[in-house]
């Protein structure tokens, strides 16, 4: 008999992505799926390919307890409202959820199938029943260099990031665009001009970027012409919270629980769309020659692809433009550094709503479904 499957949070940005990708993917064929909503009960479902019930109540715990899973891309404060109540009535189901909020616990699994199946196999033996998505900017920098993680070379690893706008929510990538429109529309007239000078033009920018009628309700902050290099909350030593993710879910991936490989880095937010780009410094275990890297991360799973440290066909393909919409996690820039033959450098790039987001959550449900 197929398992009844329950989605919440299928509308958002998340949610939607993984709409996407599981009707490309046929994966409503085998399963029952039993659409929630916090705001729309009884209003039709998506077009998934078959029959489906009306939208059913998100918070109410006896539709929930009648699923064998349940996907979330509603958000953190869903799941801290939910999940406890449920797990309280007996519900003993699979909780397969996109938000942090559960990641760290002991019971949780944070899914990366491509670098972690090992793991995931494991906890399924074991009887875990809760799945969570990785923070999207560990996923994605593991997609792409997962392969010298367990192969068991990395000592250290410093990320710089460039995070899309997306990563902050759909209502943020409206206003990165209404932010470019403003800042072009205040110098139309100069623009047009090609005797203007380039500092007027830069001038009319400054203070529209800095004065009250650029839109900034969800940033707070000008993003367009800028970048704001703090993501997420401040925490007491200094770290933004995004920082303090890549190391303690990059080991929690990994399944290395006493010995953590150290990771620390700058988190930014940047004007792209949806794709997370970062910058390495990866500190190896031993001098290993360069072909030797390439094989090994180029061979780590199917998506990862080597970008060859030249010019021309890293601006081609190593850029948010060419890999946004796409499941190819490119890695390039790969050299030695000056500090000596066990320094990598590393640049990849990365679709945050795909590989950051929808796509672990909706591999996970393949994996339980075939187990
Ligand atoms: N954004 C990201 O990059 C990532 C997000 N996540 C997690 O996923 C969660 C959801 O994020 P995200 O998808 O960005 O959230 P969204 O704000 O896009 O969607 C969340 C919910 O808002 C409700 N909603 C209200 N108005 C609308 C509307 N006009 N269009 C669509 N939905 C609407 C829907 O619930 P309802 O039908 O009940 O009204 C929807 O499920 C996050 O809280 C986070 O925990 C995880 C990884 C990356
Ligand atoms: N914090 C990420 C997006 C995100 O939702 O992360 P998390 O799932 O760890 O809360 C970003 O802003 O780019």
């Amino acid at each position: 008999m197929s398992k009844r499957v329950g989605f919440v949070g299928w509308r958002g940005m998340v949610g939607s992505v993984l709409m996407e990708r599981m009707r490309a993917e046929n994966d409503f064929r085998d399963i029952e799926p039993v659409f929630f909503s916090t705001s729309q009960v009884g209003e039709a479902g998506p077009d998934v390919g078959k029959d489906i019930p009306a939208l059913k109540d998100a918070n109410s715990i006896d539709e929930l307890k009648a699923l064998d899973v349940i996907v979330t891309c509603q958000g953190g404060d869903y799941t801290n409202e939910v999940f406890p109540k449920l797990r309280e009535a007996g519900w003993d189901g699979y909780w397969i959820d996109a938000a942090s909020a559960l990641r760290m616990k002991d019971d949780a699994v944070i899914v990366l199938d491509p670098v972690n199946r090992r793991v995931i196999d494991e906890a399924l033996q074991n009887g875990v029943k809760n799945y969570v998505g990785g923070n999207c900017t560990v996923s994605l920098m593991l997609m792409a260099l997962g392969g010298l993680f367990n192969a068991g070379l990395v000592e250290w690893a410093s990320a710089q990031t460039y995070q899309a706008a997306s990563g902050a929510g759909a209502q943020n990538m409206r206003e990165l665009l209404a932010q470019m429109g403003k800042l072009h529309a205040d110098v139309a007239g100069l623009l047009a001009d090609p005797r203007s000078a380039i500092l007027d033009i830069d001038r009319v920018v400054a203070e529209t970027m800095r004065g009250d009628q650029l839109p900034k309700d969800n940033f707070g902050h000008a993003l367009a012409g800028s970048l704001l290099p703090w993501i997420d909350k401040q925490l007491d030593n200094g770290q933004s919270k995004e920082e303090w993710k890549a190391q303690a879910e990059t080991n929690k991936i990994l399944g290395r629980d006493g010995n953590p490989i150290p990771m620390d880095g700058t988190c930014v937010r940047i004007g792209a769309m949806r794709c997370h780009s970062q910058a390495l410094t990866l500190k190896l275990t031993k001098d290993v020659p360069m072909d030797e890297i390439n094989d090994i991360i180029a061979s780590a799973n199917d998506w990862v692809k080597v970008v060859p440290n030249e010019r021309e066909v890293t601006l081609r393909e190593l850029t948010p433009t060419a890999v946004t919409g796409t499941l190819t996690v490119p890695v390039g820039r790969l050299r030695k550094l000056n500090m000596g033959p066990q320094y990598l450098n590393a640049f990849t790039v990365g679709d945050q709503l795909l590989w950051g987001a929808a796509e672990p959550l909706r591999r996970m449900l393949r994996i339980l479904l075939e187990s």
